[in-house]
């Protein structure tokens, strides 16, 4: 038996000796590897933190204690000692363990995660709770520098440091977002770490004070001991303790002893705490420390070689973006591509390369990268905003306050709009069509497929006003790619298929699960009409209202909440136009969305032909053909 299996709960952990806890964390990696090769997940993230999660489980006593894990991705370890051992398996499986943080799913889970840059605001609630109720236990966050470039991180800073509230931030530091990190904080942090003079300075001040006969060595105690500590007097600007927070670091986050040493003096100061821990990104796994950010979320792979066993598809929508706005952007030269810390993951990378002057990684700033976008616009330029439907859930006020109130000119690309699989309901993209399709002045559409795309990205350039373009995470359909791009008429629908009995409307993904399902429905005697809807915003209002007084009957499907979703669009419209006799059944996510495969989701949901045949038996369509 390993000595993993005989962790149930962190106080397993207290009787090992440094011998055991360094075989521990060989056990672990080595899990973390057999698992993650199989299943996908956040590899990287989580070797990188296997000494620094043994050491909090060692020094706090969770869940007594409460730690709050920003983003939440590297929770592995934590889980692995935390009684999930045996589970960890099924981690990002439809039912098994979520690969972020969940409460129901163990009383150490404080506090559930995925977006980033919440967990030092939690904590310092999870504090003033403790306070005002006269309790007595430590509240740690633990955060990485990526996370660190978010907003919320600096207002929740800002409040803990004025309130004088006993919380510790654990800031894990490995130079890496997903991408190698950016901005000024990242810059700062580097410096940090880097300073060989610091160390010296300070023991340069500490030898001369002691020296000072009679009453040097108490003032060398004395200024070490003062709240303006040494360190405050010897560099200038030491930005966290500015903000009111001891600084402790930086340290070796692979250097267990260390850490435990000085998270225990974390434990006994007073006051908000800083400990900036440095670690590796992908620790203990050479293909993980080589490419840190292949490695930071990635699917299935060989752990002999770290090579990912994929099959081969077709280029995803995510990737024709991205080519289609280079091509774009080569003969338009206020063409410019904007980011949130995710230049891979939003097709962007290629974009960086070639037109580096014209790409900005704001960092995990999504409030920021709008309102920057709507000053580019306004000062001339064409931005290309890329950001995951779920995180611009982030910088909805941003979108509505400062692009469409004022009309500026930018492009709102909304990636991995729809389910996205095994991250699971933090990061599925299924309420954008209901935030977005509300304000007024939003063009907003979604391709049939990823040549669709190219031509409305390519509509979206030159409208002039704010667009909303919506697509999915997924692998494209596999469709010839038009050379010429053209536009798609602002509010035009497409007939794909004539039908007099139902209307089919399906919108984004759902368009093909549509076509399908009439060719389904033809067989039996069932003669449907199948629209691509492809503007939410503005309604092809002609066009829906011949179908609808035609069939008196429409099924509505889409890859998103049905709440206030595409067919909710169509009720309203209805409502409006004053149609009455119109029947219809939408098909849509009833609310927050499992983690599973995509494809196994969508079955669940019944966003599938079966799902479109059985709403038609609902509408009573097979009786009435049978009878006609
Ligand atoms: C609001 C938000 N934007 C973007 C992301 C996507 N994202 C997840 S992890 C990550 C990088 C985090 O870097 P860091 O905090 O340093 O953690 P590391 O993976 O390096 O340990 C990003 C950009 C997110 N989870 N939340
Ligand atoms: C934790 C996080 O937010 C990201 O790492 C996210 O999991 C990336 O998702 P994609 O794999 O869809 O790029
Ligand atoms: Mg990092």
């Amino acid at each position: 038996m390993g000595l993993l299996e005989k962790i149930h709960e962190p106080k397993d952990l207290r009787g090992l000796n440094l011998t055991d806890l360094n075989s521990l964390a060989q056990e672990i990696r080595q899990e973390m590897i057999k698992v993650v090769s199989k299943n996908g997940g956040h590899l990287a993230p989580n070797l990188g933190v296997v000494e620094l999660t043994l050491a909090l489980h060692r020094i706090f006593n969770s869940p007594h204690d409460k730690i709050v894990w920003d983003v939440g991705h590297q929770t592995y370890v934590h889980k692995l000692l935390t009684g999930r051992l045996k589970q960890f398996k099924t981690i990002r499986q439809y039912k098994g363990l979520s690969g972020f943080p969940k409460r129901g799913e163990s009383a150490h889970d404080s506090f559930e995660t995925g977006h980033s840059s919440t967990s030092i605001s939690a904590a310092v609630g999870f504090a003033k709770a403790r306070d005002v109720l006269q309790e007595s236990h430590h509240v740690v966050a633990v955060i990485g520098d990526g996370a660190m470039t978010g907003g919320m991180a600096y207002e929740a800073l800002n409040h803990a440091g004025h309130s004088e509230t006993n919380v510790i931030v654990v800031l894990n530091d490995n130079e890496m977002s997903i991408s190698p990190n950016v901005g000024a904080m990242s810059t700062y942090l580097n410096r940090l770490r880097t300073d060989p003079l610091y160390d010296k300075r300070k023991e340069d001040l500490e030898y001369l004070l002691k020296r000072i006969p009679g009453i040097g060595p108490q003032v060398a105690k004395l200024a070490a001991k003062a709240k303006d500590s040494l360190k405050y007097l010897l560099v200038p600007g030491l930005l966290f303790e500015e903000l009111g927070f001891t600084y402790l670091g930086p340290i070796d986050g692979h250097d267990l002893a260390l850490v435990e040493k000085v998270l225990d003096q974390a434990k006994n100061k007073k006051g908000p705490v800083l400990v900036h821990v440095v670690t590796c990104k992908g620790k203990g796994y050479k293909p993980a420390e080589e490419n840190p950010d292949i490695f930071h979320g990635i699917g299935p792979f060989d752990p002999e070689t770290g090579k990912v066993t994929k099959k081969p598809a077709p280029p995803t929508y995510t990737a024709v973006f991205g080519e289609t706005l280079c091509q774009l952007a080569r003969e338009n030269p206020k063409i410019v591509a904007i980011t949130a810390a995710m230049p891979g993951g939003t097709g962007l990378n290629e974009f960086a390369k070639e037109l580096p002057d014209r790409f900005f990684d704001v960092g995990i700033a999504e409030q920021h990268a709008v309102t920057f976008a709507a000053g580019l616009a306004f000062g001339g330029l064409k931005p290309v905003v890329a950001i995951y439907s779920t995180f611009y859930q982030r910088a909805y006020d941003q979108v509505l306050h400062d692009v469409c109130l004022q009309q500026a000119n930018v492009v709102l690309a909304i990636d991995r709009a729809g389910i996205v699989g095994d991250d699971g309901p933090t990061h599925h993209g299924v309420f954008d069509i209901s935030f977005f399709r509300i304000i007024p002045n939003l063009v907003f559409m979604a391709p049939k497929d990823e040549n669709e795309l190219r031509h409305m990205l390519y509509t979206a350039i030159k409208h002039d006003g704010p667009v909303a373009l919506r697509y999915p995470r997924s692998a494209g359909q596999g469709v010839t790619l038009d050379k010429k791009l053209k536009q798609i008429p602002i509010g035009k629908a497409e007939v794909l298929r004539d039908g007099r009995d139902v209307t089919l409307i399906g919108i984004g993904l759902m368009v093909n699960t549509c076509l399908l399902a009439a060719q389904e429905l033809s067989y039996r005697g069932v003669d449907a009409a199948v629209i691509n809807l492809r503007y939410i915003n503005p309604l092809d209002r002609k066009l829906l209202s011949h179908y609808a007084q035609l069939t008196k009957k429409i099924i509505t499907i889409e890859d998103h909440s049905l709440k206030g979703g595409m067919g909710s669009a169509i009720l309203e419209f209805l409502e409006e136009e004053g149609i009455d006799g119109v029947t219809v059944e939408r098909l849509g996510y009833p609310g927050f969305v499992d983690q599973g495969s995509i494809p196994h989701l969508f079955t669940v949901h019944g966003l599938s032909t079966k799902g479109i045949v059985q709403a038609a038996e609902r509408l009573k369509l097979f009786r009435d053909v049978a009878q006609s």
